[in-house]
Formats: structure tokens, C-alpha cells, sequence
């Protein structure tokens, strides 16, 4: 896997308009790294993964990402079942990158998307619509994507949201594998527990950092009581910086 810098953050700033959704963060993933990003609801963390995978724009100061060698997992929320495409469809897609939208894809690519349906637990789905997924095997669906993007960078978003127990576990399983393979990972996580357990980094957000570090010294009640406080305190109609400004 490539090293690098990691991810650098430098007073960076994010918005939507001129609606604060991340406010001047600095620090850095490094490479090889498994973190977990938490906070309440609306902190700015699906926001943050989104700019590191070069999908929203830094209003202020400088995010510094290996932008080829990343692959994202959306909140699968945010995500449209509706389109008519199969399971092996949407596992091709991870051979975008390689391959663009005109050459015909190779036997090898197209074995290796049946390979990684077959690693999530899904040989036998290749032919079937996503539409009639549950959520656990959509979910799985998308890791197996993940499997054929073969990203150093892998950015989760509440990827164990709405599965079983069997599900998070399986999946939970694959991304120990790909941290182990040297690739740097973070995952936007709300079950407090499972990242005490699993992530030995964490980043709690609340617009702004609260926090960031190993994640014993990260998840303290003191930090975590600031973080709901500072989410209370959140201004709906605040304009970017007015907080940092007073
Ligand atoms: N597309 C958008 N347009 C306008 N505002 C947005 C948009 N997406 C998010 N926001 C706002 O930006 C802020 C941060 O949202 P974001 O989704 O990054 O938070 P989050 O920490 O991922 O929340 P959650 O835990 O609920 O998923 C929130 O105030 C949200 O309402």
C-alpha cells in the first residue's frame, strides 16, 4: 500500500452555503491508520469524509488527500436502490477508476468482481436487482465493491448502520483485513462500544475538534459531555465562523 503523509488537515473549514459544517480542524490520519469519527448528529462528519474524497470544497485553510487512491462508502442512506442494476453491476463499477466508462471490461475484472460478491457471502447474488436487497446484503453488496476498488484510503460512513449482528460482524472482519494489509481507514461510527473495542484512533467531532487521538484518551466522559453540549448549543441559522469569530 502507498504511504505518504496520510491525510493532512490544516485549520480547515467546511460549509454548505454559508452553513458551518466543519470548523477549523487541523491534525492528520496517518497512513495505515484505523480511525473512528463520532459526534452527534449533524457534527459534520459524513461532510468531512466527503472533502477527503474530493466531493465538497474547503472554504478555508488546506486538506491534503491522496485523492486517486481513495474509495468511499455512502451512507447507504443516501443512496438511490431504485435504479434497475444487478449485484455483479454495482461491484463492476468499483473498476471505474481503472477501467473509465468506454473500454469493455477484462475476463480478470470480471472474475474478480465475482470473487469479492463471493468473499461478502453473496456467490449466487450476481445475477439478482439490488432493488430486492435487504439492507444487511446491500451493505454487503457495497463492501464487495470496496473489495474491487483495492483503495489504500477506504472511508466509511456509518457502514455497520442497519445490518444484524452477523452482518457487522462479517464486514467488521474485513475492514480488520484491509487494516492489517497497511491501508488507512475511517469510519464515521456512532456505536460507542464497538469503537472502544475495534478502532485504536478516534476523532470526536462537534463541528468543531473536540478531540482526537487514541481513542481510550479520546472517549472520556468530560469530552463526550462537551461534545453534547456543543451540539445543544448549535445555532441552526449560524453563519460560518460566527461561533469561532466570538
Ligand atoms: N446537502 C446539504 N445542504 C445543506 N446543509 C447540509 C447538507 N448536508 C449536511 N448539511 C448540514 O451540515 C451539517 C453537518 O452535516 P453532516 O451530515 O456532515 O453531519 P453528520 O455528523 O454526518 O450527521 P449524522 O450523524 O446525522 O449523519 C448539518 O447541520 C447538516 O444539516
Amino acid at each position: 500500500m502507498s504511504r505518504g503523509e496520510g491525510i493532512v488537515l490544516t485549520d480547515l473549514t467546511l460549509t454548505h452555503g454559508r452553513r458551518p459544517a466543519v470548523h477549523h480542524i487541523s491534525g492528520r490520519f496517518a497512513p495505515g491508520s484505523l480511525t473512528a469519527i463520532v459526534g452527534p448528529n449533524g457534527a459534520g462528519k459524513s461532510t468531512l469524509l466527503r472533502a477527503i474524497a474530493g466531493l465538497h470544497p474547503a472554504v478555508e485553510g488546506k486538506l491534503a488527500a491522496p485523492r486517486r487512491d481513495i474509495a468511499l462508502l455512502p451512507q447507504a442512506a443516501a443512496l438511490d436502490r431504485a435504479f434497475p442494476v444487478s449485484c455483479l453491476d454495482v461491484v463492476l463499477f468499483g473498476h471505474w477508476h481503472r477501467a473509465g466508462a468506454f473500454r469493455a471490461l477484462r475476463a480478470a475484472e470480471q472474475r474478480a468482481a465475482r470473487d469479492a460478491l463471493a468473499a461478502v457471502g453473496l456467490e449466487g447474488f450476481e445475477g439478482r436487482p439490488v432493488g430486492g436487497l435487504s439492507s444487511g446484503q446491500f451493505q454487503r453488496v457495497l463492501f464487495a465493491r470496496l473489495l474491487v476498488q483495492d483503495a489504500p484510503v477506504i472511508l466509511l460512513d456509518e457502514p455497520f448502520n442497519a445490518v444484524d449482528a452477523r452482518t457487522a460482524a462479517d464486514l467488521l472482519a474485513l475492514v480488520h483485513r484491509w487494516h492489517g494489509e497497511g491501508r488507512t481507514i475511517l469510519a464515521v461510527l456512532h456505536d460507542l462500544e464497538l469503537v472502544r473495542h475495534d478502532f485504536p484512533e478516534t476523532l470526536l467531532l462537534a463541528r468543531e475538534p473536540i478531540a482526537w487521538g487514541p481513542t481510550g484518551e479520546v472517549l472520556t466522559a468530560a469530552n463526550r459531555m462537551k461534545a453534547r453540549m456543543m451540539a445543544e448549543a448549535w445555532d441552526a441559522e449560524a453563519e460560518a465562523c460566527e461561533r469561532s469569530a466570538a
